[in-house]
């Protein structure tokens, strides 16, 4: 006979925009994001004897998400994802872990005559801030914070050499090359016992997400870098050293390759070596390179 043995729905792509307005300073902070929100639990007879008395509708998941969001800070996201969370398992006696996923986009705040603009924002890029916050019943609440989508390029001050060469390597040593990487990275936190210890930390969340951003940048622009490898491991050390409460770090980067271009064809052109000023950027194959660093 076969059982359903893995198991969980919900809904997907909840887009949801809400607005802080300080009245005393007139001043309006905005949040933009995309909420996906998983159930398990008792459910299987849904799926084997069409018993929908153990569905929570999809649709009452987004309308939760909805009404949680006004009535519930959404930021920290860490702290709103773990609200929203423990209310389905709080909530339904048959569903016993919540899965909800954010990612937040980025309205930044516009500098208007040297000013910044109480309630104009645009949009700062395609990075995105990432929560994923799984309320376990009788476990506690498990928070994997991240970034992803961060875009970077370093002109100079990366080398690749000494790797393993024999009869299938054709890519030279190279001393001084481009490097240029898409960041997805994330750190997971210690498990909180319950929403009030996820309340009661709920400042370091920000702290540590500034934290990650500012130990990324500084280490991909200052670290003359022998290898994708060594730098995000540096980073992930930082990351663990600057929060005591985090555990896990982890970092998936793309090596995104720009080719030199022997131009030497044309009038002798020199674009090589220490001549090379036009490169071609490639779209793929690309590197891609991931670990996990833990305390
Ligand atoms: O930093 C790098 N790591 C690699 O593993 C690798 N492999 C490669 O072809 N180029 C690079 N660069």
């Amino acid at each position: 006979m076969p059982k359903v043995s893995a198991a969980r729905y919900g809904k997907d792509n909840i887009r949801l925009y809400k607005v802080d307005r300080d009245e005393a300073t007139k001043t309006h902070t905005v949040y933009e994001m995309v909420v996906c929100v998983l159930l398990e639990g008792e459910i299987e007879t849904s799926y084997t004897e069409a018993d929908n008395s153990v569905v929570v509708a999809t649709d009452s998941m987004k309308q939760t998400t909805y009404i949680m969001a006004k009535q519930h800070p959404v930021n920290p996201p860490e702290l709103f994802g773990a609200t929203l969370a423990s209310h389905f398992v709080e909530k339904y006696k048959h569903i016993h872990t919540a899965h909800v996923n954010i990612i937040q986009h980025r309205w930044t705040r516009m500098e208007v005559e040297g000013k910044p603009h109480p309630h104009s924002f645009y949009r700062d890029g395609a990075e995105k801030r990432i929560v994923q916050a799984d309320a376990i019943e009788g476990k506690g609440i498990e928070i994997r914070s991240g970034l992803s989508d961060l875009l970077v390029l370093k002109s100079t001050g990366s080398q690749f050499h000494s790797f393993v060469r024999d009869e299938y390597t054709l890519l030279p040593e190279v001393y001084d090359r481009i490097l240029s990487t898409s960041v997805d990275a994330g750190w997971k936190w210690a498990i909180f016992p319950d929403l009030a210890a996820v309340e009661k930390d709920a400042a370091k969340f920000n702290e540590t997400h500034a934290k990650a951003r500012e130990i990324t940048f500084r280490l991909f622009a200052l670290e003359e870098s022998p290898s994708v490898q060594n730098t995000m491991y540096k980073m992930c050390e930082e990351i663990l050293a600057a929060q005591p409460m985090v555990n896990d770090v982890d970092y998936s980067l793309p090596n995104k390759h720009y080719f030199e271009i022997d131009l030497s064809w044309h009038k002798g052109l020199k674009n090589t070596g220490k001549d090379a000023e036009v490169y071609a950027p490639q779209s793929d194959p690309n590197g891609l390179i991931k670990c996990t660093v833990s305390r």
